[in-house]
C-alpha cells in the first residue's frame, strides 16, 4: 500500500538530509522519484541539509497543482514512482490534499518533511493538514539540545538573542549564530519564558530555581 508519510521534529534535527537521502536511497534502487520543496534557506530551488548535501527541486508555488504534475508526467510517458517534499510546513491545504489523492489514486508514495509550529507553537497550514491526513506522522529521532542541555522541541525566533512572539508566520532564516534575526530551538519550559542562550547567559549563572516566581 501506498503512504502518505509526514516526517516532522524541530528546525536543525536532520529532515531535510533524511529527505535527501530517501531519494538517493529510492532512486539507486531504480525508482523514479520527484524532489520538491518550498523557499529554501538557500534561496534556491533545491533542497539543502546543513550537512552540506543538496540536489535541485521543483518550487512548490502556491499555484503548483501536484495532482496535474503527475498526471502530465505520467501521460507524457515518464516514470513517477514516489515524491519527496521537503519544507512542506509551507505548504497549502490544498497542496496536501493533491498529496493524499496521489497516494490513494494512484498509488505513489508521498515522503513530506518539514517543521510542526512556528515561532509561536501555532501549527503551519500545512502541517496541520499532513497530521490529519497522513498515513504516519514521524518525529525524528535526533536533533538539537536547548542551550540547558534538554531535548530541544521549540522554534524560538530571536532578534539580537531576544524572543519575539509578533510578527509574520514566515520568515525564512536559519539557526546560524551571528545573525540579527535567526531560529534557536529550545525546551518548552524556556520557550515558556522567552529564555534564549543570550537572555540566560546575562541573567542566570547558575539558574537559581527550575521554576519563576510570581
Ligand atoms: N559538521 C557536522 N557533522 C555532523 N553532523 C552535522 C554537522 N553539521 C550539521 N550536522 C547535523 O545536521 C543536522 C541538521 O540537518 P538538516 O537536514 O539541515 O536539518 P533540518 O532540515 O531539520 O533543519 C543537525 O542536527 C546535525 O545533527
Ligand atoms: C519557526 C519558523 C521557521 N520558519 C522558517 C525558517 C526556515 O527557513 C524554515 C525551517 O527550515 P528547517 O529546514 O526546518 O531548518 O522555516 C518560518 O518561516 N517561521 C517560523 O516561525
Amino acid at each position: 500500500m501506498a503512504e502518505l508519510v509526514f516526517h516532522t521534529g524541530p528546525m536543525d534535527c536532520g529532515k531535510s538530509t533524511l529527505a535527501l537521502q530517501f531519494h538517493h536511497t529510492q532512486s539507486t534502487h531504480g525508482r523514479q522519484g520527484r524532489l520538491f520543496t518550498q523557499q529554501d534557506r538557500s534561496g534556491t530551488s533545491s533542497v539543502t541539509s546543513r550537512l552540506g548535501l543538496s540536489s535541485p527541486a521543483i518550487e512548490v508555488t502556491e499555484e503548483f497543482d501536484f495532482w496535474r504534475y503527475v498526471i502530465a508526467e505520467l501521460t507524457g510517458g515518464k516514470r513517477v514512482d514516489y515524491l519527496v517534499c521537503d519544507e512542506a510546513q509551507f505548504y497549502t491545504g490544498e497542496h496536501v490534499e493533491q498529496l493524499a489523492r496521489i497516494v490513494d489514486e494512484l498509488q505513489l508514495d508521498v515522503y513530506t518533511f518539514g517543521i510542526l509550529a512556528d515561532f509561536r507553537t501555532k501549527l503551519f497550514p500545512g502541517s496541520q493538514r499532513l497530521v490529519e491526513l497522513a498515513d504516519r506522522t514521524e518525529t525524528l529521532p535526533l536533533g538539537p539540545l536547548c542551550w540547558c542541555s534538554a531535548k530541544g522541541t521549540h522554534n524560538a525566533r530571536t532578534v539580537n538573542g531576544l524572543m519575539v512572539t509578533e510578527g509574520s508566520q514566515v520568515v525564512v532564516g536559519d539557526t546560524e549564530s551571528g545573525m540579527e534575526v535567526r531560529y534557536e530551538v529550545l525546551c518548552r519550559a524556556h520557550h515558556r519564558r522567552r529564555m534564549t542562550a543570550t537572555r540566560a547567559k546575562a541573567t542566570l549563572s547558575p539558574e537559581p530555581l527550575p521554576f519563576e516566581l510570581g
